[in-house]
């Protein structure tokens, strides 16, 4: 099963906990990396988390991934409804990765219901708050095995 595991979240989600608390909930993005931390080490796996609003530095950590990381857990943010480029680059890579959103996007204004991403998830976890990253990072350490490492 996955053995180490890189947590990305993608444009805004800096925000996450500062503002609009009635949807995004009040925890930070420092207190999910930290419980994140916490959990992987009781799962005795590694896991490393980015967050960047530019898509090209996640775009270019994913590649870094290649033949390193067994699985992926992302929260793309708005980047979700909009880059063909991150879809590409997650396929790209071969490498197994759950979506979570913080909110139920299904929910939302129409323009968030689509994911250029969803179809190729191994699972999408949305609106479970912040929790959606605890069962994502559970279930990537449980259910995901790397694919064929890099050549
Ligand atoms: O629900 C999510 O986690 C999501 O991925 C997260 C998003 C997100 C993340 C951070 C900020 C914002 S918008 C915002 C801007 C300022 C203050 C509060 C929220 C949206 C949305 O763009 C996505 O449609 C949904």
């Amino acid at each position: 099963m996955a053995k180490s595991i890189l947590l990305i979240n993608g444009v805004n989600l800096n925000l996450l906990g500062t503002r609009e608390p009635h949807l995004y909930g009040s925890t930070t993005l420092l207190q999910v990396v930290e419980r994140a931390q916490q959990q992987a080490k009781s799962l005795s796996i590694q896991l490393e988390a980015i967050q960047s609003n530019h898509e090209g530095i996640i775009i270019d950590r994913i590649h870094e991934a290649r033949g390193k990381i067994d699985a992926i857990v992302i929260n793309p943010g708005a980047f979700t409804h909009t880059s063909v480029a991150l879809r590409d680059a997650l396929l790209g890579v071969e490498i197994p990765f759950v979506e979570v959103h913080v909110t139920n996007i299904h929910k939302r204004e129409p323009f968030r219901h689509h994911s250029y991403l969803s179809d190729k998830a191994e699972a999408v976890i949305c609106g479970l708050g912040v929790y959606g990253y605890t069962a994502a990072i559970e279930y990537a350490a449980k259910h995901l095995k790397p694919k064929s490492k890099a050549q």
